[in-house]
């Protein structure tokens, strides 16, 4: 599903923050990304997304190589994946209908189908009763579900989080933990960087640990490992 193999990104800037990482991730998998701050999860995560571009190496998703495409291509690869992120990025001018359907017009869907299939995905993280509402008027917990469907909208095979519950109090924290492994359990990969120790070591999945942009750690039903 996911395969990196001698993967480097040496940022403009000089800094190596990926240094030759190979990693099999496959369909349905559930892994977590631990390691320090400035560790690198960050871009190993971008890099899955076609963010950042590898400065050498390829990065296989779907049978496409995110090192070989060309920048016009990269909106119909990330049409199979979601991205959810720490700060949710909802567009605050729009609903919460409006910004899950938002990622379905961008890609010519029919408004019936987008109608269903929103109503759907809001069901599915719980918000379908706040569908009107704007991001302002509703909680974190809910915006990060708000995101989570708009993610999930495209039924993507691959869902990536990056500290997806870094900005969310912990009992919010393991609601969103809750939806992550339903969607999971539907199917969906998913690849989640964290520095959530709680969570890591009681919803037990595979645990890859970087640092220094390497992968020091791979473990089945694996443990956070560090202090915080
Ligand atoms: N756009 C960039 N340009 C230059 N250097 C960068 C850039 N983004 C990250 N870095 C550097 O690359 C290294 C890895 O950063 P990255 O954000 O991937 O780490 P991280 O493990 O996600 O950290 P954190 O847990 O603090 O979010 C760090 O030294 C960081 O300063």
């Amino acid at each position: 599903m996911i395969s990196m193999k001698e993967v480097w990104k040496k940022y403009p800037n000089g800094v190596m923050a990926v240094n030759g990482i190979d990693i099999e991730i496959e369909k349905g998998e559930f892994v977590y990304v631990v390691g320090p701050s400035g560790a690198g999860k960050s871009t190993f995560i971008k890099l899955m997304y076609r963010e950042e571009k590898p400065t050498r190496g390829d990065i296989l998703i779907g049978g496409k190589n995110l090192a070989k495409i060309k920048e016009r291509q990269i909106p119909l690869i990330r049409r199979n994946m979601g991205v959810i992120f720490q700060d949710f990025k909802l567009l605050p001018s729009l609903s919460v209908y409006e910004n899950v359907a938002f990622a379905m017009e961008v890609i010519e869907e029919s408004k019936a189908n987008i109608r269903r299939r929103v109503m759907n995905v809001l069901e599915i993280v719980g918000l379908k009763n706040k569908a009107r509402f704007y991001p302002h008027e509703i909680s974190g917990g809910e915006q990060q579900r708000v995101s989570i469907a708009r993610a999930i909208v495209n039924n993507p095979s691959v869902l990536i989080a990056d500290e997806p519950t870094g900005n969310l109090d912990p009992d919010t924290s393991w609601e969103i933990m809750n939806i992550l492994e339903d969607i999971n359990n539907r199917g969906t990969t998913i690849v989640m960087a964290t520095h959530n120790k709680e969570i890591v070591n009681t919803i037990r999945k595979r645990v890859i640990a970087i640092e220094g942009g390497r992968i020091v750690r791979d473990e089945a039903k694996g443990d956070y490992g560090y202090e915080k």
